[in-house]
């Protein structure tokens, strides 16, 4: 017999064992009820082993992921850029090795891709060519360890945020108040202070001066008042003037050459819309929103060029801030379409990333969160917009202030802290006006106290910021003070 033709009988063979095993285990099913239970007891059994096995492995690659998220994040980074192209170089030649051995060794290269991105200038540049060039599986496990680790560091925000020396912590507390029940942030004192003592100082995200001063007597970045000396910058087309020379290029290189550069002065410019709009419609939230943006764009350029990342973005800041929702009409669809053709020909792609969501919660939060900026001087003409509710205990500002930690403080009547500005510019200081200890909740007046009584004061907390105040001024003016435990 040749080899084709055993081979040929020996299949006809094992099919027809195969056949008729076959037809004997459909007779016993069919049959044996018994023989049934018992199939499918083990059908459930090797069915549920396997369930648990692809559980087991998930779970382990699951802890594999956060255990290497947390050793990565501990681990010391070369900074010098020959010994990062050095460490690159090594990690990526690494990880390619060991998913070349196959799925066995797909957590290990993972490993080396997640770490060689640490060192690696533009990581969103780099998680573009991974995409292309890697195993899709061990693509999936990088961008889970990213993942994780953005997660724990959003988790870990308020524990890191402030910063220590700010003396404050933000903290949930739970409002008992006679209308509502309701969790607000606040801002906890980490430390005792005494009437006058200074609690933090903070720089402002972004400011604006009050648009009848643009180009006038106020310097554009600061919002001090000048005093003779003025810094002009040929290239800006709309008369944006400024204190002091760094003033000037800090205006420069973090928002002004992006905005404002222009060849173009002609009044149908985008610019010139723009600055139109601030000056027409007296408002300062526009501009505000505009060197917002732009900061942010700078703010990432920065991170490539230098290859230094602060813990939390702007937006990582500007992200957790509540607002009140601003309803959409044809004054923000306009608003909206300025800024994206501001934005269009200076960012590729900023124009989509300014969406009418994204808007309206940037001007939402800077209503709700931002405060006048107040200086000494005697300038009764300038009253806030009624439509921008800057928070301000004075009767006249001359700007408005956006700030990522002052945001949370809540508001008294009779509050324990005060806003300054001491060096009569935007840089806000937070004072004490009581005795304050350790874990006291810090608050600062919203609005102007004077001698308004408390349905007068409460009707503009009520508009502005939706709350019925029960502080105790309030509550005593009331009558109300024994009804709150
Ligand atoms: C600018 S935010 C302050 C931070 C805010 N509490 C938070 O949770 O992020 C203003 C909002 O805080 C709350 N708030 C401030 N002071 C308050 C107070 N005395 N009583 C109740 N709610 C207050 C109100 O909801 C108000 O609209």
């Amino acid at each position: 017999m040749d080899i084709k033709k055993s081979v040929v009988l020996g299949i006809c063979a094992v099919a027809v064992v195969g056949i008729g095993y076959a037809v004997y285990w459909d007779y016993l099913r069919q049959t044996d009820p018994e023989f049934r239970r018992k199939l499918k007891k083990t059908r459930k059994k090797a069915a549920k082993a396997k369930k648990a096995a692809a559980e087991e492995s998930k779970v382990r690659a699951a802890d594999f992921l956060r255990k290497a998220v947390e050793q990565v994040g501990n681990e010391n980074f070369p900074t010098d850029v020959t010994a990062k192209e050095k460490y690159f170089m090594e990690q990526v030649a690494k990880g390619e090795n060991l998913f070349a051995k196959g799925e066995s060794d797909y957590l290990d290269a993972a490993l080396c891709f997640y770490k060689a991105l640490k060192v690696y200038p533009n990581p969103v540049e780099l998680i573009m060519i991974y995409q292309k060039t890697i195993p899709e599986a061990v693509f999936n496990l990088v961008y889970e360890m990213m993942s994780i680790e953005v997660k724990k560091k959003q988790a870990e925000y308020f524990e890191n945020f402030p910063p220590k020396e700010m003396n404050v912590k933000v903290e949930e507390v739970s409002q008992r108040s006679t209308s509502d029940d309701h969790v607000r942030r606040a801002l906890i004192s980490t430390k005792d202070f005494a009437p006058g003592d200074v609690i933090f100082v903070e720089q402002a995200i972004a400011s604006a001066l009050d648009p009848s001063l643009e180009g006038n007597e106020f310097c554009s970045y600061c919002l001090k008042e000048l005093n003779g000396s003025e810094f002009h910058d040929e290239s800006d087309l709309f008369g944006a003037i400024y204190c002091s020379e760094s003033c000037r290029e800090k205006a420069m290189t973090e928002y002004e050459t992006l905005l404002f550069t222009t060849r173009d002065d002609s009044r149908s410019s985008k610019e010139a819309r723009l600055m139109e709009s601030v000056k027409s419609g007296k408002v300062k939230y526009p501009l505000m929103i505009a060197r917002f943006l732009a900061k942010m764009v700078h703010e990432e350029t920065q991170k490539v060029a230098t290859g230094i990342e602060e813990e939390y973005s702007t937006w990582d800041h500007i992200e957790r801030l509540r607002f009140l929702a601003v309803n959409p009409s044809d004054k923000e669809s306009k608003e909206i379409k300025l800024m994206r053709d501001l934005f269009e020909t200076k960012v590729p792609g900023m124009e989509e990333f300014i969406s009418e969501e994204r808007y309206l919660m940037l001007k939402g939060k800077l209503l709700y969160n931002a405060y006048g900026i107040h200086t000494e001087h005697n300038l009764g003409t300038i009253r806030e917009n009624l439509e921008e509710t800057v928070r301000s205990s004075q009767p006249t500002v001359i700007g408005a202030g956006f700030y990522r930690v002052a945001s949370y403080l809540a508001h008294s009547c009779s509050p324990n802290t005060e806003v300054r500005f001491p060096d009569k510019n935007n840089v806000l200081s937070i004072v004490a006006t009581k005795p304050i200890r350790t874990g006291d909740e810090l608050n600062v007046s919203y609005i102007r106290v004077g001698d308004r009584d408390y349905s007068n004061r409460r009707n503009e907390l009520e508009t502005k910021w939706r709350f019925k105040c029960t502080c105790t001024k309030c509550l005593e003016e009331t009558g109300e003070i024994d009804t709150i435990a």
